[in-house]
């Protein structure tokens, strides 16, 4: 399967030690997938030149050069179209998507969310977790639905959170889970073992 990236920013999860991007682009290691495209709706991000390096094509979309958000999203639909993008993974995209977007990408649409939903959703998660001083967070792979951060969920991971632990800190280890989640979860879609029927509920196959 095509898969398109849409980044914002570092890109870590679009490689990690090579892992995710071989993992993609390697097709002998049955993940059936392989990344064609990255977007990114901000220029000189570092996930632009780690797809570059991996020799992926990429493209920069500003969303704001667009009038409305549909037509910026129409605009990064129209080149997962032309590249034959057939799944759009969220990896560190900061923008709010659109319903019509999602609508068309409906099943086929993968974001990684740095807790484990539904707790503690939207941006600054860890900041969150750390401010309800929970010991235990972790990160959650799921589908992407209109309503933020509400998507079936697809792959979970718990991490300790240790005393001393900052934002960044956090951070960190918990991208470590990341990078072995969002594989995880793009396989399942890419292999069909998962599937979103119209209700928005994950129907697991095999
Ligand atoms: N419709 C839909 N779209 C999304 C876009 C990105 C992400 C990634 N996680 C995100 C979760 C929250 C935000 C957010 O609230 N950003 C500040 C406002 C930025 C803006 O004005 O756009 C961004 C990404 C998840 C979703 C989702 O679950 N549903
Ligand atoms: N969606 C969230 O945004 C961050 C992106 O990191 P990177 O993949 O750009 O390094 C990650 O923490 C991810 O969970």
């Amino acid at each position: 399967k095509k898969v398109g990236v849409l980044i914002s920013g570092s890109g870590t999860n679009l490689q990690v030690n090579n892992v995710t991007i071989n993992a993609t682009t390697d097709l002998s290691k049955g993940i059936g997938a392989e990344i064609v495209l990255v977007i990114s709706n901000k220029p000189g991000v570092q996930g632009l030149q780690r797809a570059q390096n991996a020799g992926i094509p990429t493209k920069v979309i500003k969303h704001t050069e667009f009038k409305s958000r549909l037509e910026f999203d129409m605009a990064m639909h129209a080149e997962l179209i032309a590249a034959g993008v057939e799944i759009v993974c969220l990896a560190g995209f900061m923008r709010v998507l659109t319903g019509d977007f999602v609508k068309l990408w409906q099943g086929r649409l993968i974001n990684i969310h740095p807790a484990l939903l539904p707790l503690f959703k939207g941006t600054h998660a860890h900041r969150q977790a750390l401010a309800a001083g929970v010991r235990i967070t972790g990160c959650t792979a799921h589908f992407v639905e209109e309503d933020i951060d509400a998507g079936a969920i697809l792959v979970q991971q718990s991490v300790q959170i240790e005393i001393g632990d900052t934002e960044e800190t956090l951070q960190e280890r918990v991208k470590l889970t990341e990078h072995k989640v969002f594989p995880e979860a793009l396989r399942l879609v890419a292999t069909e073992k998962v599937y979103l029927d119209e209700e928005g509920k994950l129907v697991w196959t095999k």
